[in-house]
């Protein structure tokens, strides 16, 4: 469903993506593994079209690389961010109504449970009184009420504890079986078990792309090879 080919990509005169190629199956979860400063975040505003770049996005057989970020959006793609949302005197309900495709309270009350949130933070504030992890999982509530084709998380496993990482993962498998094809951005090959397949980037280019077992090996034994 997502063919991306030789996407460059330069930011203040660095090259940060040096002619990325990789390709997301339809329903399919891939990981986006690749050591800090790899390229992972800018790979995926790329492709949510945040950046201007050079190559090909093809979004379910449509060139989309010069198209702008709202009309990715309305075509299905969307982009959590590695920091969740955090909006002062914006209550949780209105953040996610704002993105959900079905715009009622019990569709919310639904998908805030299957996050692992009780029902009352729908009426606290998106701020600094919400934990990291809490407005993680309200970041994912949002990515599910969208109801996209293609989310792209960036490190939903970041600054999670134990309990919270296997909920999360629940959710995104249960965000395949809900027909969203995932692209996982993590540096953490833990979360690998739930990929169907997966790509290893290194200094801003694809070293390996393939199947779940092999890419885990790979990126065990040498996680950036590119790099001295
Ligand atoms: N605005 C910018 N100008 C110049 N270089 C940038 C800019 N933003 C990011 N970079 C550089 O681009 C490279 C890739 O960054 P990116 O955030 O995409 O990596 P990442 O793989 O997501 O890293 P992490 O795992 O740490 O989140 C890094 O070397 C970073 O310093």
């Amino acid at each position: 469903m997502l063919k991306v080919e030789n996407l460059r990509l330069v930011r203040e005169g660095k090259e940060i993506l040096k002619g990325v190629n990789f390709e997301i199956a339809q329903n399919e979860i891939h990981l986006v593994l690749g050591v800090n400063g790899s390229g992972k975040t800018t790979l995926a505003q790329a492709i949510m079209g945040i950046y201007p770049c050079d190559g090909r996005i093809i979004f379910e057989g449509k060139d989309i690389t010069n198209l702008s970020v709202w009309e990715r959006a309305r075509m299905g793609i969307t982009l959590a961010f590695q920091e969740p949302a955090r909006f002062e005197g914006l209550l949780v309900k209105d953040y996610l109504m704002v993105s959900a495709k079905t715009k009622s309270m019990s569709k919310l009350e639904e998908i805030i449970k299957m996050v692992g949130l009780p029902r009352n933070i729908l009426f606290q504030e998106v701020g600094e009184n919400l934990s990291g992890g809490e407005r993680k999982r309200i970041e994912l509530a949002s990515v599910l009420l969208m109801e996209p084709k293609l989310a792209m998380l960036d490190e939903p496993d970041s600054g999670i504890d134990m309990l919270s990482f296997r909920l999360i993962s629940e959710v995104i498998k249960r965000m395949k079986g809900m027909g969203t094809s995932v692209m996982l951005i993590t540096h953490s090959e833990e979360m690998i078990d739930i990929a169907d397949r997966a790509t290893i980037l290194c200094s801003g280019k694809v070293v390996a792309s393939g199947e779940r077992e092999e890419i885990k090996k790979l990126f065990k034994y040498s996680p950036c090879p590119l790099k001295r």
